[in-house]
């Protein structure tokens, strides 16, 4: 079952002096939504771009569906790709930009664009030019776009880029569709490190230009650390308690805060006994440290936000 459907090996790219991609080693497996995340410049497009073979490799190698090389280049059309701004005429409909693609890719399959309008939501656009569409509905295009000739592996370079939360919303839905119903592999960069967390299976994190962690979602759970975050008035009064009920894992955090590190399945009871034994309890439950701050530890990055 965990087939791995996209690998890479050492692979580079240096434009002049400068190394945009520094030996990457990736594994993809077959029915993940992989996650690239990494700050402005870390080398995301220019990764995403050597996969979609819009980019030729300065070294290193690339193997998808088990192919590669020449044999991987006959069979590119297994491989959609939404990557930098989608190419849309603006002057024609949803519709006939579509057409235009099948046209170029030979087919001609009645209801085959009705399909994909469906599918990202704009079978209501009728003859609606393109150049009055939202940015939203541009992204969900270029999505479309990208699904001409059924590929295998989707590659979406943040697609969620400058959308509102709704086009957010709405991209999530139709990626999380291809994933589950045509049981599509896709491999997303984005910045929005909270909204990959909500699709996601698995993570590659990259940091100038190079990989340093690849981690599925249950490893990053785990990794993340469970806890209970107890909100106190008083969080000394709490301690003995604790030391009562035989929980020794805990740690005060500060004035008003206290973690406990243990029992996590029985935080109902904790919480009852703590009330019983008279603490001024104003909040419990059960938390896991953020994508965002495990990735701001991990790239050294924590204090400043700026991760895009
Ligand atoms: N064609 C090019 N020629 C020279 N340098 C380039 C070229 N394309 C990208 N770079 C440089 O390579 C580095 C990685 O760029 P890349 O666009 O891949 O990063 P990114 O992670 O996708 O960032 P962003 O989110 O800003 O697109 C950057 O320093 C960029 O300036």
């Amino acid at each position: 079952m965990n087939q791995t459907i996209v690998r890479t090996q050492g692979l580079t790219k240096q434009y002049g002096h400068h190394r945009a991609v520094s030996r990457i080693s990736m594994h993809v497996r077959k029915g993940a939504v992989y996650g690239l995340i990494g700050r402005n410049g870390a080398g995301k497009t220019t990764f995403l771009k050597m996969l979609a073979g819009l980019a030729s490799p300065s070294s290193g190698e690339i193997e998808i569906f088990g192919l590669r090389g020449k044999e991987l280049a006959n069979v590119r059309s297994r491989i959609g790709c939404l990557i930098e701004a989608p190419g849309i005429y603006g002057n024609l409909s949803a519709y006939d930009n579509l057409d235009l693609k099948c046209r170029f890719f030979g087919i001609h399959k009645k209801g085959y664009i009705e399909e994909i309008l469906k599918i990202v939501g704009l079978s209501d656009t009728g003859k609606k030019k393109t150049k009055h569409f939202s940015l939203g509905m541009k992204q969900r295009l270029g999505i479309g776009l990208a699904l001409v000739g059924e590929p295998d592996l989707l590659l979406l370079d943040e697609p969620i880029n400058g959308l509102d939360p709704q086009g957010i919303v709405e991209i999530r839905d139709t990626i999380l569709k291809l994933n589950k119903e045509k049981n599509m592999t896709i491999v997303i960069s984005s910045h929005i490190l909270e909204e990959l967390s909500k699709i996601a299976t698995d993570y590659g994190i990259i940091h100038h230009g190079e990989l340093i962690e690849e981690i599925t979602r249950e490893e990053l759970m785990e990794r993340c650390g469970e806890r209970i975050e107890i909100a106190t008035g008083v969080p000394e009064q709490i301690v003995p308690i604790l030391d009562r009920l035989g929980i020794q894992q805990y740690q005060i955090v500060d004035s008003g805060h206290v973690w406990v590190f243990e029992k996590m399945d029985r935080s109902a009871w904790l919480n009852r006994e703590l009330i019983r034994a008279g603490a001024d309890i104003r909040e419990l439950k059960v938390c896991s440290e953020k994508l965002e701050n495990y990735y701001l530890n991990l790239t050294g990055g924590a204090g400043h936000a700026e991760y895009h």
